[in-house]
């Protein structure tokens, strides 16, 4: 399955593809990996499953770029800082701006709440009303709380991503 990663800058998205990449066991986490710059691309085996994967940079100045990595993937994921409120909005303007190209009609969307770790993270319900994912009607849309750091649901992240693949 191939698989683009995008969403506004620190929400955890190299996180992601560094835990997922590394063992289950000794999970390759670190609090100072540095802001992406461009893309970076990898490959995760996962059983006997490989994840193609675009980890895309999601400072202001790269977002134009995230459509051309969404391209004839199987999934877009979308992660967002579910501890930061004040960049919700920000956050809901650029994937729906994403989800409004053409070329990307139908694509599955898994969106994550990342950092769930932290206290002041708001639940899935708020997500989906903060980001407005109930007016995705183009696509099959799912949204899971989960954490990088702790690792907290992301057995059933990798489920959904493998299910995507053909
Ligand atoms: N507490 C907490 N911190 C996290 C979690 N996931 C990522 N972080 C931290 O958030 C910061 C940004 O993480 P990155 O993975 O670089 O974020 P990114 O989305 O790749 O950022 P860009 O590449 O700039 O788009 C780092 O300091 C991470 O350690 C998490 O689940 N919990
Ligand atoms: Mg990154």
């Amino acid at each position: 399955a191939e698989i683009a990663i995008v969403g506004l800058q620190a929400s955890g998205k190299t996180s992601f593809v560094n835990v997922i990449g590394s063992g289950q066991v000794d999970p390759l986490w670190s609090e100072d990996v540095v802001p992406t710059v461009g893309f970076i691309f990898r490959k995760v085996r996962k059983g006997n499953v490989t994840l193609k994967i675009w980890d895309v940079a999601g400072q202001p100045k790269f977002r134009s770029m995230w459509e051309r990595y969404c391209h004839g993937v199987d999934a877009i994921v979308f992660i967002i800082d579910s501890a930061d409120p004040e960049k919700f909005n920000t956050a809901r303007f650029e994937l729906h701006q994403l989800l409004g190209q053409p070329a990307l009609t139908g694509v599955p969307l898994l969106v994550l709440g990342n950092k769930n770790d932290l206290d002041s993270h708001v639940p899935v319900k708020d997500l989906i009303r903060d980001l407005q994912l109930d007016k995705i009607a183009d696509r099959p849309v799912s949204c899971y709380s989960c954490s990088m750091k702790s690792q907290h649901n992301l057995d059933i992240v990798l489920q959904w991503l493998t299910g995507r693949s053909h």
